[in-house]
């Protein structure tokens, strides 16, 4: 018998990664499916609507397209979008599953005109069979190796034109190599709460639920800029409102829900506490590293950079220096400190 872990560890509700296969079900069922639904991201839409009806005008692949971002903002929602409006198939497959170049082979060579590959972590791709790619992205061939020893030949094969979709939390950690490759780059923004509310009013009316545009708005004040975690809210909140009064999600039993799930006025949750008071307390405000800091509040440093920090680094909590983690006056005023008056690189704030 096999146990799936992900219903046994407790989960952070503001987590920006889908915490169990079944939320990854309800998500499906949320996610927009054109890009006209695609709420947010103004800059990043308009270019692809663009950029996706001259492709289409021409009957040619999309170029290849890179999507960068913290978790949950909207990159696979993204990708089968594109897929949709390019009126081509997804195929998904996702950098760590990649192990071995015949696997990518594989699915190149199964591709059909003008396709969509999307390769989710794509920074996550072995060495050899980003190798692979290479020629793929560029010439639409591949080289592959038939056989073994001195008997082994290499043979090229003529692929379809097709689409990479690349998603990626670290655009940093691509090869120069493979990110050169990519002719459209979007780098997903988090949401501003308006943003956010409307997508919580879209979701909530999928899920037959009902909320009033306070309600919306308190869901999307704490949601982390974050589609998933707005979701995830309004689930939670849903429940709430059906078990505590008549189901109906307004301003006050969308508040109540939040406290009671110990997410502040802001969104932020027990983490993103322990990590601005260890900042603030244990480093005396910083400069700290990020080693020291994993260490302190027990987190991996990775989880810190990729899902912690941007969001409180977005909204003005935290500085990344090259000494290391500072916390700005902002953090001080949110936990009632008083902040210093100049920072400890030296800086007047
Ligand atoms: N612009 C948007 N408008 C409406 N809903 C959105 C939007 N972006 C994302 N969502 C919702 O948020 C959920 C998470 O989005 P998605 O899975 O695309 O994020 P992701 O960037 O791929 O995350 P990860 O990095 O974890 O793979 C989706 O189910 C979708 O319902
Ligand atoms: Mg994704």
């Amino acid at each position: 018998m096999s146990i799936q872990t992900d219903d046994f560890t407790p989960q952070r509700i503001i987590d920006a990664a889908p915490s169990s296969p079944n939320e990854e079900a309800i998500e499906r069922a949320l996610r927009p499916k054109v890009l006209d639904e695609y709420i947010g991201q103004e800059k990043i839409r308009g270019q692809l609507e663009i950029f996706i009806s001259a492709a289409r005008g021409r009957g040619e692949a999309l170029d290849h397209t890179l999507l960068f971002g913290p978790p949950g903002l909207g990159k696979t929602t993204l990708a089968n979008i594109i897929a949709r409006e390019m009126g081509v198939n997804l195929r998904q497959t996702s950098g760590p599953v990649l192990e071995r170049p015949g696997d990518l082979a594989a699915l190149l060579t199964n591709l059909e005109a003008n396709d969509v590959l999307f390769i989710d972590e794509i920074h996550r791709l072995s060495p050899v069979v980003e190798e692979i790619l290479y020629p793929a992205l560029e010439d639409y061939q591949i080289d592959i190796m038939i056989g073994e020893g001195p008997a082994a030949r290499s043979v090229k094969l003529d692929l379809q034109p097709f689409t990479l979709v690349g998603a990626t939390t670290r655009a940093g950690m691509l090869t120069n190599p493979l990110r050169d490759r990519f002719g459209i780059v979007a780098r997903l923004e988090f949401y501003t709460t308006e943003e956010l509310a409307k997508i919580v009013t879209r979701s909530a009316a999928l899920l037959k639920a009902h909320i009033d545009d306070s309600g919306a708005l308190e869901i999307a004040r704490r949601a982390r800029g974050t589609p998933r975690i707005a979701n995830r809210l309004l689930r939670r909140v849903r429940d709430y409102a059906e078990v505590k009064s008549n189901g109906d999600i307004t301003k006050e039993t969308a508040d109540a829900a939040l406290v009671m799930l110990d997410v502040d006025t802001v969104g932020f949750d027990v983490m993103d506490r322990k990590l601005l008071e260890a900042v603030l307390y244990k480093f005396n405000g910083g400069p700290v590293g990020i080693g020291n800091l994993a260490a302190a509040i027990g987190e991996a440093a990775d989880t810190i950079e990729d899902v912690l920090e941007p969001y409180l680094i977005q909204q003005g909590y935290l500085q990344r220096t090259p000494r290391g983690r500072v916390a700005t006056p902002a953090a001080y005023q949110h936990f009632g400190l008083t902040p210093p008056r100049t920072s400890l690189t030296g800086d007047l704030w």
